[in-house]
C-alpha cells in the first residue's frame, strides 16, 4: 500500500506541476458533476410535490428552472470533464516521459539493460508513463462519484435510515471484490510481460527487413509464426482467466445490486401507500437508489482503474527512484590527461554471480601515446575488457586506473568525454548521413566541414557526397509515406561496409580524445577500404593512445604493443616480432591466417 500511496503522490505532483490550470478546472468540474445529479433528484421531488399540491406558479417555475439547470449540468459536464482529463493527461504524460527517460539516461552502466526483470519493469514503466494523467483523471472522477454517492446517501437517509444502512452494507462486498480483481489484473500484467516480450521479439523478426533473407532462405517463417502465436496464446490464457473471474464477480455483484434495489422499491411503494412518503418522496427515493447504485458502480470502477493505473505508475516510480546502477563518487576526481596510460590490476569480471568468469586476474598496461592491439580467439574477453575501460561495468575484483586514478573515482560522463570508439556492434541511426557522423560530437553536428573531413579520413566522403541529397540524405528507408516510396532522394540503404565507414567517421569526428578504441573497425570492409581505413587510423593514432581489436592480424602488426588474451587471461604481450619469436598463441593465430593468403598452399602450423 505504501508503494501505491507513494505512486499516487508522485503522479499527483507531476500532474500539478505540469498542468495547474486544467487540474483546478477539472476539480471544479468534478465537484459540480457530483452536485448536479443530486440536485436534479431533489428538484424532481420538489417539482412533483408542488404539482401534486397545486403550489403557486412562482414556486413551480423556480423548481422547474432548478431542475432544468441541474439537467443541463448533468448532461454537459461529462464532456467538459473528458476534455480536461485529456488535457491533464497530455501534460502529465509528457512530464512523466521526461522523468522516465531522464532516469534511464542516468544509468551509467549496461547491467540493468541486460537484466530481464528490469527490462520487464521498464516495459511496464512505459505503460506507467501514460498513466500519470489518468491517475489524476480517475482520482478526481472517483472523488466526484464518491461525493455524488454521499449526496444520494444523505438523501436516502432523510427518507429511511434503515434502507440507507442496507444499501451501504451491500456496497462492502462490491468494494472488496473489485479491489481484489484490480490487484489480480495488475499481477497478471506483470507476470505475462516476459511472454509478451518474446511475442514481440518473434513479431519484429517476422517483419524485419534484416531478418527477411534468412527467414526466407531457411524457410523458418512458419516455425517462427508458430512460436509467436504460442506466446500469444499463453498471454491470452492468462488474460482469459482474469476475464472469467471478472465476469463472475461483476455478474454476481450486478445481481446482488438488483435484488437490493428491488427490495427498496417494494418498501417505497408500501410506504407511499401507508402515507408515510409523498409522491415526491417516492420519486426522490427511486432516483436516490438508482443514483447510489450508479455512483457506487462509477466510484468502484474509477477506484479500480485508479488502483490499476497506480500499480502501473508504480513501475515508473521504481525506475525513476532506482539508485545508481554503478556507484558514482560523490566528489569525483577530475579526469586527468592520459600521460601515464591505463593500468589493469588483477581484474576479474563475470556478467553475473552465476555466470562464468570472462576476465581472470588480468594485469596489463595500455601505454600512453602508443598503439596497442588486443588479440585473442572468439569469446576470449576482448570486447568485455573494452566495456570495463569505458566503465559500463565495474570489475568484480581488482581495479582499473586511468593515469593512476581508479575509474570508480571519476565521473563516468567525464571519463567518456575523453574516449572515442567504434564498437563491434555500432549503431546504424535512421538519420541523415551528416547526422550519423555528427552524433560523434554534438558540437560538430552542424559543422559540414568537420563532418566531411572525418568522412574523408574514413574513406566514405565521396560516397556520401554522391548520394541523392548528399550528406542530407536519410540513411534509412524506414520513415516513408507511400508517396515517398518511389523517390530515392528521401532515403537510401547503405552496404555493411559503408555503414562501417560511417561509424569510423563518427569516431573520427570525436577527435582529440585521449583514448581511441576500435573494436573490429574493418570487419566488413573490402581490401581497398580496409587499407584506406588503416592508413587513416595510422595517421590518427600517431602520438595518441589507441586500442585496436581485430581478427585481421595483418592490420595489427605495426602496433607498438600487442596484448594476447586467452580464455580471459593475458597470455602474451610484446611486439609482432617478439610474439612471433615466442611462438605462442599469437604466432599460431598469425601463421594460420597468413597461410590463407599464401599463393602456394602452405601446410597450416
Ligand atoms: N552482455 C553479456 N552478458 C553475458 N555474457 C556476455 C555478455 N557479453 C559477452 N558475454 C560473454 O563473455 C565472453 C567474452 O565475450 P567478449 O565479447 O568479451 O569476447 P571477445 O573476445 O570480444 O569475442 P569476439 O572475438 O567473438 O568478439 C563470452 O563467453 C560471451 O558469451
Amino acid at each position: 500500500m505504501t508503494g501505491v500511496r507513494a505512486a499516487a503522490g508522485m503522479a499527483a505532483g507531476i500532474a500539478w506541476r505540469s498542468a495547474r490550470r486544467p487540474v483546478v478546472l477539472l476539480t471544479l468540474v468534478a465537484l459540480a458533476g457530483a452536485a448536479a445529479p443530486v440536485g436534479a433528484a431533489w428538484a424532481t421531488r420538489g417539482t412533483i410535490d408542488r404539482v401534486a399540491t397545486a403550489a403557486p406558479l412562482g414556486e413551480l417555475v423556480a423548481v422547474a428552472v432548478a431542475l432544468a439547470v441541474a439537467g443541463i449540468a448533468t448532461a454537459t459536464l461529462p464532456q467538459l470533464e473528458q476534455y480536461l482529463q485529456a488535457e491533464v493527461g497530455r501534460a502529465a504524460n509528457l512530464a512523466s516521459a521526461e522523468r522516465l527517460h531522464t532516469a534511464v539516461g542516468r544509468f551509467v552502466g549496461l547491467g540493468r539493460f541486460e537484466d530481464p526483470r528490469f527490462l520487464d519493469r521498464l516495459q511496464l514503466a512505459g505503460e506507467g508513463e501514460r498513466a500519470a494523467g489518468a491517475v489524476v483523471g480517475s482520482g478526481l472522477a472517483s472523488v466526484r462519484s464518491l461525493l455524488a454517492l454521499g449526496g444520494f446517501v444523505g438523501s436516502l437517509l432523510v427518507l429511511s435510515p434503515v434502507m440507507t444502512a442496507v444499501v451501504l452494507v451491500a456496497a462492502v462486498p462490491t468494494l472488496v471484490a473489485e479491489f481484489r480483481l484490480s490487484r489480480a489484473r495488475a499481477d497478471m500484467t506483470f507476470d505475462i510481460s516476459p511472454v509478451e516480450r518474446r511475442e514481440l521479439f518473434y513479431r519484429n523478426l517476422l517483419t524485419s527487413s534484416d531478418a527477411a533473407k534468412e527467414i526466407r532462405l531457411f524457410g523458418i517463417a512458419a516455425f517462427l509464426r508458430t512460436r509467436m502465436l504460442t506466446e500469444r496464446r499463453t498471454a491470452d490464457d492468462a488474460r482469459r482467466r482474469i476475464d472469467r473471474r471478472d465476469l463472475l464477480t461483476q455478474g454476481g455483484l450486478a445481481l446482488f445490486g438488483a435484488v437490493v434495489a428491488g427490495g427498496g422499491l417494494v418498501w417505497a411503494v408500501r410506504a407511499a401507500r401507508s402515507g408515510s412518503l409523498s409522491i415526491g418522496d417516492v420519486s426522490l427515493f427511486l432516483l436516490a437508489i438508482a443514483g447510489v447504485q450508479s455512483a457506487l458502480a462509477g466510484a468502484i470502477n474509477q477506484l479500480a482503474q485508479l488502483h490499476h493505473q497506480l500499480l502501473m505508475f508504480g513501475h515508473l516510480r521504481t525506475v525513476v527512484t532506482a539508485g545508481p546502477d554503478l556507484p558514482v563518487a560523490s566528489r569525483p576526481t577530475p579526469v586527468p590527461a592520459l600521460t601515464r596510460g591505463i593500468e589493469l590490476r588483477d581484474v576479474w569480471f563475470r556478467y553475473g554471480p552465476d555466470a562464468p568468469w570472462v576476465l581472470r586476474g588480468v594485469t596489463l598496461t595500455i601505454p600512453p601515446d602508443r598503439a596497442t592491439a588486443l588479440v585473442g580467439r572468439n569469446g576470449s574477453g576482448k570486447s568485455t575488457l573494452i566495456k570495463l575501460l569505458c566503465r559500463f561495468y565495474d570489475p568484480e575484483r581488482g581495479t582499473i586506473h586511468w593515469d593512476g586514478v581508479d575509474l570508480r573515482e571519476l565521473d563516468p560522463a567525464a571519463l567518456r568525454e575523453r574516449i572515442t570508439a567504434v564498437f563491434q556492434d555500432f549503431v546504424e541511426y535512421d538519420l541523415t548521413a551528416a547526422e550519423n557522423i555528427g552524433l560523434g560530437d554534438l558540437t560538430g553536428l552542424d559543422d559540414q566541414e568537420r563532418i566531411r573531413a572525418a568522412a574523408r579520413r574514413a574513406g566514405v566522403d565521396a560516397e556520401l557526397a554522391g548520394l541523392p541529397a548528399g550528406y542530407r540524405t536519410l540513411l534509412s528507408r524506414m520513415f516513408f509515406t507511400e508517396a515517398d516510396r518511389e523517390d530515392p532522394s528521401t532515403g537510401v540503404v547503405l552496404s555493411g561496409g559503408q555503414w562501417q565507414r560511417v561509424a569510423v567517421a563518427r569516431a573520427f569526428l570525436r577527435d582529440h580524445r585521449d583514448l581511441m578504441i576500435l573494436d573490429e573497425p574493418s570487419a566488413g570492409l573490402d581490401a581497398e577500404a580496409e587499407y584506406q581505413i588503416h592508413a587513416g587510423l595510422r595517421s590518427h593514432r600517431a602520438g595518441r593512445t589507441s586500442l585496436l581489436i581485430s581478427h585481421r592480424m595483418g592490420s595489427l602488426r605495426d602496433a607498438d604493443r600487442i596484448l594476447v588474451l586467452d580464455q580471459g587471461e593475458l597470455a602474451e604481450q610484446g611486439t609482432h616480432a617478439e610474439l612471433l619469436a615466442a611462438d605462442g598463441v599469437y604466432a599460431r593465430l598469425f601463421r594460420l591466417q597468413a597461410a590463407g593468403y599464401a599463393e602456394e598452399p602452405v601446410a597450416a602450423p
